[in-house]
């Protein structure tokens, strides 16, 4: 029988790197990147409703609930598959807002599967990314669950195996927000398109990185001082900041040597999105 409810994580993603290669009619930036998940999570728990109310409790600064990713979420679910359920959802916020972890698309996307097993409406992988994308560019990769080489605005997605560092990430006390960065005429929107095998080959590196750390002092410390240690990146727009190391022990021992006032966590790269990882489990 199908459960009536579910407890279901909404993982964080990194951009391994991030070229701008131009801009399209609507505005939108087209763009090469490696997504990669982390084991860190918000969680959501989804309670099916008879009467279709779609009922949000969420503790988040400046967000209402009918602005919430996870209510337009599941109001679109309701809306294409024309269902009469509704939901009590809970989210746990855990993921620091305007980092580039992508924690809100994470959210969307969890709500999209979750939902759509709940309420049995039977849509495909394909089709609930195509749903997501209409909330964000970065929804389709979390609804994937794949590591992804992405093209597009983020919504051609070829699956890639990466290897699966441990990741040191500093959260900069700033709150960037992803349309104040693409707008920005210092951004450079021309980087040539690149293949996977030549990424592979030569990296590649983050085109929104010189607007934001100009923007944002606090992220270009950050990176200065993770530079220290590791080669720093920085994830989607920014603001988080992140080095990979071989194991938990070498990104803990880095850890514990910065200032006490700045905000970071280590967490584990993985290829398959724990959301993804949890369905399996349970199927
Ligand atoms: C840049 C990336 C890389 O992963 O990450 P974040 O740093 O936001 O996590 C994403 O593509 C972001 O995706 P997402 O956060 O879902 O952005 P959206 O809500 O779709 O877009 C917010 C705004 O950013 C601009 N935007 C976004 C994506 C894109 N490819 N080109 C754009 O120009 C548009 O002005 C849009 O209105
Ligand atoms: N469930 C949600 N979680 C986080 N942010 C949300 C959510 N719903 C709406 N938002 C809005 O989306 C913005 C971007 O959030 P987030 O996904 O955390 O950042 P980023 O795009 O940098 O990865 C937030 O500042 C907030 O205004």
């Amino acid at each position: 029988m199908n459960p009536a409810s579910l407890s279901l994580p909404a993982p964080a993603k990194l951009n391994l790197f991030l070229h701008v290669t131009g801009r399209r009619a609507d505005g939108y930036h087209t763009l090469q990147t490696l997504f990669q998940f982390l084991d860190i999570a918000d969680t959501l728990d989804f309670r099916v409703r008879e009467d279709g109310q779609v009922l949000l409790r969420a503790d988040l600064p400046g967000v209402s609930m009918n602005d919430n990713l996870v209510t337009r979420a599941a109001r679109l679910l309701q809306q294409h598959t024309n269902t009469r359920l509704g939901a009590d959802i809970t989210l746990h916020k855990r993921l620091p807002m305007g980092g580039g972890l992508g924690g809100g698309s994470s959210d969307a996307a969890t709500t999209l599967v979750g939902l759509n097993h709940l309420w049995q409406t039977g849509l495909n992988g394909a089709e609930l990314a195509a749903l997501g994308l209409q909330l964000g560019a970065d929804v389709p990769v979390f609804v994937l669950g794949q590591a992804a080489w992405a093209e597009g605005v983020g919504e051609q997605l070829t699956p890639v195996e990466l290897d699966e560092p441990w990741y040191l990430v500093l959260v900069p006390d700033c709150h960037v927000s992803t349309a104040e960065i693409f707008s920005d005429q210092r951004l450079t929107r021309d980087t040539q398109a690149i293949t996977l095998a030549a990424f592979r080959e030569q990296g590649g590196r983050n085109d929104c990185l010189p607007v934001a750390e100009e923007r944002y002092p606090a992220i270009r410390n950050a990176l200065i001082l993770l530079n220290n240690y590791c080669e720093a990146k920085m994830t989607g727009t920014g603001s988080c900041v992140f080095g990979a190391f071989p194991n938990e022990r070498e990104a803990d021992k880095v850890r514990a040597r910065l200032p006490a006032t700045l905000q970071s966590f280590v967490a584990h790269g993985c290829n398959r999105s724990p959301l993804h990882q949890m369905l399996n489990k349970d199927a």
